[in-house]
């Protein structure tokens, strides 16, 4: 309903555009020619380097063609407006703004816990991070819109990133599951947006091409639709126009929603690849690449369509690239490798680790016992839900390994009175954004789901996720069990374990609980000895995850000694430790080593 007010007010405006051949906002309409704008500055010394390197590609180079655009809007704010005198920033639209805001939950009573995480930086002269939003550098509308979102505190995540982004830097970010890392990317790149200006390249050139200045890769359609509806959060009262593509839906309209212009696009990169196919969308103007999940893209088997995207189309090599996730298998580090610039690592606390905001319970069920032991469950969390204060707000999360298992088991759920829906690949994408709506609004307050569900997706009131199939890869758990206990909230994890299907994973499990400081059954341990003891004497190594040493330990650079990267040489190496709670700038290494 949502969706369909906000677009409906949209196609409002393509009326107008119709009328006049080409889309002008509102607030810019029946104003005067300006001079032609300069191209936007560059954030930092660090950009104006790969500027000067690059100077016939990309964004920087090309002169404006058309005329910068002006507020017109502006008698319409109240002198009290804080953006009364800037023409860059539409009045307020109370309606629009009740619809991005109005459903603000409260993050949760552990968020400030998030300062006591120990975050590990490196690469070379690392940013230092901000202390808070209201203190830090960025757009003053950036800031508004974060106060609008109910965010006082940035996670450190966003107190790094911010930092980062705003000094012209590319990032490897690796975050816990629910500490924010989508407004960790699109804060303060919408920040710098606002600062550069408004830039001709959002509305369709004379061919009908879009040309976004920011990028955004996700994995899945689902995921790529709630990082759009962030970003319309955060670009609220600014030129910046997002707009998703993604698989599954017609590609017409998504075709007239960008001609309405698009400044930013969240896209999956199948259905990406195909617009750029037919020309309806060229990446020459990508000043802010994001991959969000890429190592989640990687398993899905994007990685040919992500290096075309990157390598082989028209992106600027000026562009700043991000990457995140929580968690950073070889192959990401490969695409960080060939992708980033002088990038900055940053771990909030132990990469692939599990938030400890999770309870995390295992427990031993064979498969002819699982459905029984999930109704004993589902009965307990139904009697909880009943007795709160409100019986949606406890939704659990049931995730199988196959799309059939989470038909039958969903079908079997209804019989058993309770009220479930499913979400799978073989779901239309329809039925699967109206299982969501269902899941989101309590409605049906069980929702099993296969892999599709497991990363990145924000969904309020998860308290329960249950893993009826562990899944093969210990990184896919830990994103599974993320999908509760998000921005400091508490959260339960249930998993059915048994010897016959989950043996491959159980050492890495055994890891992940003991790091979390879980209660290990001893069943558990015995199952991992023998497991051990039978690979010891088969000569195998196990499949430890081998992440060595405390956190942030993974960047990869910190192994390598030598490293090649089209284009870029980089010589000196630091990591920093920011400290437990005090946040201090403790450098603790700095071993100079050469690694491009
Ligand atoms: N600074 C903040 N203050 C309050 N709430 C926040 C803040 N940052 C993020 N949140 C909220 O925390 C929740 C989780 O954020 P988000 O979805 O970005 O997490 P994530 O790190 O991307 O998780 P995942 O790894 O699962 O994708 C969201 O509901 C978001 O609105």
């Amino acid at each position: 309903m949502e969706n369909e007010n906000i677009n409906k007010e949209f196609n409002k405006l393509s009326v107008e555009q119709k009328k006049v051949g080409i889309y002008t906002p509102p607030h810019l309409r029946n104003k005067q020619a300006a001079p032609t704008s300069q191209p936007p500055p560059m954030p930092s010394a660090f950009s104006k380097d790969k500027q000067s390197r690059n100077r016939s590609s990309g964004w920087g180079s090309a002169p404006s063609q058309q005329p910068p655009r002006q507020n017109t809007k502006k008698n319409l704010k109240s002198p009290s407006d804080e953006f009364y005198n800037r023409d860059d920033v539409q009045a307020p639209d109370p309606r629009l703004e009740a619809r991005l805001f109005g459903s603000q939950h409260n993050s949760g009573i552990n968020f400030k816990s998030y300062d006591n995480i120990p975050v590990e930086v490196s690469g070379v002269e690392p940013p230092k991070p901000i202390e808070n939003f209201d203190d830090s550098d960025m757009d003053a509308l950036a800031k508004h819109n974060i106060r609008l979102a109910g965010y006082s505190t940035p996670t450190p995540v966003q107190k790094h990133a911010v930092g980062i982004v705003t000094a012209g830097r590319d990032l490897m970010a690796c975050a816990q599951t629910g500490s924010g890392k989508t407004a960790a990317f699109l804060i303060p790149i919408l920040s710098q947006n606002f600062k550069d200006g408004r830039g001709e390249e959002s509305i369709p050139d004379r061919r009908g091409t879009i040309k976004p200045v920011t990028l955004i890769l996700a994995p899945t359609r689902e995921l790529a639709l709630q990082i759009y509806e962030e970003a319309k959060k955060f670009s609220y009262r600014s030129w910046v126009r997002p707009c998703t593509v993604y698989g599954g839906t017609p590609i017409g309209d998504q075709l007239r929603d960008l001609e309405r212009g698009c400044g930013l696009l969240v896209a999956t990169p199948g259905r990406l690849v195909d617009l750029l196919e037919r020309g309806r969308v060229s990446l020459s103007n990508v000043r802010y690449l994001v991959l969000d999940e890429a190592d989640r893209m990687l398993d899905m088997g994007f990685e040919p369509q992500i290096r075309r995207i990157v390598e082989k189309e028209d992106m600027p090599i000026t562009r700043q690239t991000l990457m995140f996730s929580a968690t950073f298998p070889r192959n990401m580090q490969m695409l960080a490798r060939d992708f980033l610039l002088d990038y900055v690592f940053i771990s909030v606390g132990r990469v692939g680790s599990t938030s400890e905001n999770i309870v995390q319970e295992v427990v031993y069920v064979e498969e002819e016992d699982k459905k029984s032991s999930l109704l004993d469950i589902l009965h307990t969390d139904a009697e909880i839900a009943a007795k709160s204060a409100n019986p949606t707000e406890n939704l659990t999360l049931v995730f199988v390994e196959t799309k059939r298992a989470a038909d039958m088991l969903c079908n079997y759920l209804i019989d058993q009175a309770f009220p479930a829906t499913s979400i799978h690949g073989d779901r239309t994408q329809q039925e699967r954004e109206w299982a969501l709506k269902s899941f989101r609004s309590g409605k049906t307050p069980v929702l099993v789901a296969t892999a599709v569900a497991s990363r990145g997706l924000d969904i309020p009131n998860v308290t329960h996720v249950i893993n009826y199939d562990l899944p093969n890869d210990i990184d896919d758990y830990v994103h599974r069990i993320g999908r509760t206990g998000r921005a400091g909230n508490l959260g339960k994890s249930t998993a059915f374990f048994n010897m016959h299907h989950d043996k491959s994973i159980v050492k890495e499990l055994y890891e992940i609980l003991s790091e979390a400081k879980q209660t290990i059954p001893d069943w558990l341990e015995n199952c991992k000895n023998q497991v051990e003891n039978q690979s010891a004497f088969r000569g195998g190594r196990g499949r430890g995850r081998a992440r060595g040493g405390r956190f942030g330990a993974t960047d990869f650079r910190r192994e390598s000694k030598t490293h090649h990267h089209s284009g870029a040489h980089q010589t000196g190496y630091s990591g920093n430790h920011y400290g437990q709670s005090n946040n201090t700038w403790n450098h603790s290494s700095s071993n100079g080593s050469s690694w491009f």
